[in-house]
């Protein structure tokens, strides 16, 4: 519940509550309702994106409100879904802030693999979904107050491919390149490939904080040794000619290039608004598409 480098949350936050305990779902009924509503859940998307193969029911979710007091609270650059044991498949944030506004921070920032960032205001009703094993993501420090509330879908990630960088992998070629925006096993050389992304983010919100100094160490050597590697060294290096600094900025809510897919979201009172990338017809699959809607207002 407590953001890295919030210095007044953690005395305010109630501690955690795991619903799939289900001795606390009648105590937190509003709440857990949310576990076992179905609307934004692994049906819908499964139905739209059957590749996707979600687990379906409560057991495979998982829900987290989270509250950033506003003290320069803000996440480093991670995936959801590191690696195994992790089961987790798409991350669904929903921001819940109603006066957030520019100079607030904050802001949600996707890196998706040797692609450019996007950042993304977290104004009251906006939703984002993305793949867990696909995108690397980092929160900046926010000076207002904040809440979030994500939902994590389980899936079947994490198979071998997804982990392993085999050998026949190591080879400088644009192919690779496209098969890495595409695959979890990215996330083996990510920290390397973005390193200073990463080094930045971890100071922008653990300087001066216990453990900073380790986690810094720690980033650095694990990029020195994957430098100083023979074969993954140079294909690192070569990887690295594709970091781009460009960013796309989403503050305002979406008007001129809506998308619109009516039938399903009217009833929901959601609008699908967005997507991004040039793999319309499988946005999940790639790594460079994420989609995002907002709900109405009533
Ligand atoms: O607060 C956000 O916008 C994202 C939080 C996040 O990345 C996480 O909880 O893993
Ligand atoms: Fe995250």
């Amino acid at each position: 519940m407590d953001l890295h480098g919030d210095r007044r949350a953690p005395d305010l936050c109630p501690p955690a509550q795991d619903l799939h305990d289900e001795t606390l779902q009648e105590p937190l009924a509003s709440f857990a309702e949310l576990l076992f509503e179905e609307s934004l859940g692994s049906q819908r998307l499964n139905h739209w994106w059957p590749e996707l193969a979600l687990e379906e029911g409560f057991r495979a979710k998982t829900l987290k409100v989270q509250r950033n007091g506003g003290q320069g609270g803000c996440f480093p650059c991670h995936y959801d879904n590191s690696g195994p044991p992790s089961k987790r498949s798409i991350t669904c944030l929903v921001y819940l802030n109603p006066d957030w506004t520019d100079g607030d921070g904050g802001e949600l920032v996707l890196h998706p693999f040797l692609e450019p960032d996007i950042i993304i205001a977290p104004l009251m009703r906006r939703a984002v979904f993305f793949r867990s094993d696909l995108i690397l993501h980092s929160v900046r420090p926010s000076s207002a107050e904040r809440f979030c509330f994500t939902l994590w879908l389980d899936g079947p990630t994490n198979s071998r491919e997804d982990v392993n960088l085999t050998a026949k992998l190591l080879r400088s070629e644009l192919e690779t390149v496209d098969f890495l925006k595409r695959s979890p096993v990215q996330r083996s050389v990510s920290r390397a490939v973005n390193s200073e992304l990463y080094e930045e983010s971890l100071l922008a919100c653990m300087s001066g904080m216990p453990g900073c100094d380790e986690m810094l160490q720690g980033h650095r050597q694990h990029v020195t040794q994957q430098l100083a590697h023979p074969q993954l060294g140079p294909f690192v290096e070569f990887l690295r000619s594709f970091t781009c600094s460009e960013t796309v900025r989403l503050c305002e809510p979406l008007t001129a290039d809506v998308f619109r897919r009516k039938q399903d979201w009217a009833r929901r009172r959601v609008d699908f608004a967005w997507t991004l990338g040039s793999n319309n017809n499988h946005p999940v699959r790639s790594c460079r598409v994420v989609w995002k809607f907002w709900i109405d207002d009533d």
